[in-house]
């Protein structure tokens, strides 16, 4: 019998790792942005009383974002960003910008709203689309964040290189992001060693997941030993496709392994029951529709817009994900979604 204490201490040791949870923001995508203010000061209250130390609030396609394109948001984010500001005693509250979908003056209404972490994200082979963001953003004094978004389908060595450009135009953490929640375990791992290496002595490394292929938990693990310090999630899940890697459940693992997150684990499954749950409308599915996600390499953001063009035209939805696949879509081209429906159609 092997002797194995409940508790088993991992490699990595004693770790900090700070957990920004993003169910304000991505989680606005699943909620096709239809946050009512009191949602948002609910759900900021219990998490901030959880402990955990950084909050997310934008549109899903962050600051600018509610348009026709990808959705109109029921209250103004800037208004939700003020009262998850006004409302948390100790998280900070983070917004994100997708440059040309937001602006740099939307960078200065969230900073006067009480956004302290500007996250600037752009296709994890655009990084240089964003170095007047991180410049204005260091100079109004934010902290900041670069996202290189779909990142499975860079290899490492690119998303590198891409990685150094963010730092060099002043991004402090770069994060893998796994928009489409199709990176497998060592693909994870990979990518965030080799941005350690190139960047490690300058800034530090994130990793967002999404659980398209219920990998959220495996491959946010390989990523903190792999050397990633900051980790994204969200509370039940609460994200695009299937869900961002569920914090809830990452806290306790973490607790497992003997990490530090300043997370009170029986507070955050409270509040994932008794408060974030009652906002979501409905759960975060793995189902055929977000699985094919996962499996063909689909931005997590699409599946709102996939399953009505689906609907409207009277197709497979896997089958619209599988052509977006094969057409390597990136954020910005949901029209084209509703071209491959009618090109289904016919
Ligand atoms: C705008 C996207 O929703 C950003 C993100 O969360 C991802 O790429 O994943
Ligand atoms: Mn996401």
């Amino acid at each position: 019998m092997l002797n194995r204490t409940w508790r088993q201490t991992d490699p990595a040791g004693d770790l900090d790792i700070r957990l920004t949870d993003t169910c304000l923001r991505d989680g606005s995508h699943h909620k096709r942005h239809q946050f009512r203010a009191d949602d948002v000061r609910a759900i900021v209250a219990a998490l901030d009383d959880a402990g955990v130390p950084v909050l997310e609030v934008s549109h899903g396609d962050g600051l600018g974002g509610s348009s026709f394109n990808y959705g109109f948001s029921l209250t103004p984010e800037q208004d939700l960003i003020k009262i998850a500001a006004d409302t948390a005693r100790q998280a900070k509250i983070a917004f994100l910008l997708l440059p040309g979908v937001g602006t740099k003056d939307d960078i200065r209404r969230a900073r006067d709203n009480g956004g302290s972490i500007c996250r600037i994200a752009t296709h994890c082979t655009e990084a240089d689309v964003a170095e007047q963001h991180f410049g204005l953003a260091r100079e109004l004094g934010l902290e900041t964040v670069g996202f290189l978004m779909m990142s499975h389908t860079q290899t490492p060595d690119v998303l590198a290189r891409q990685a150094r450009i963010m730092v060099d135009a002043g991004c402090q953490c770069v994060y893998v992001v796994d928009s489409a929640g199709a990176l497998i375990l060592d693909g994870v791992s990979d990518r965030v060693a080799a941005i350690v290496a190139e960047i490690g002595d300058d800034a530090t490394v994130g990793f967002h997941g999404h659980e398209n292929l219920d990998l959220g938990c495996a491959n946010t693990v390989l990523a903190v030993r792999a050397g990633a310090t900051q980790i994204d999630g969200s509370v039940r899940r609460f994200g695009a496709g299937a869900g961002n890697t569920p914090l809830d459940a990452f806290v306790g693992v973490s607790d497992k392994l003997g990490w530090k997150t300043g997370v009170d684990f029986l507070k955050i499954i409270d509040a994932s029951e008794d408060v974030v749950r009652p906002v979501m409308g409905e759960e975060c599915r793995l189902d055929r529709m977000t699985m094919m996600m996962g499996y063909a390499g689909v931005y997590s953001s699409f599946l709102k817009h996939a399953q009505t063009a689906a609907e409207r035209y009277g197709v497979s939805g896997p089958q619209l994900l599988a052509e977006a696949g094969r057409r390597h879509l990136i954020g910005g081209q949901e029209d084209q979604l509703i071209d491959i429906a009618l090109k289904l159609k016919t």
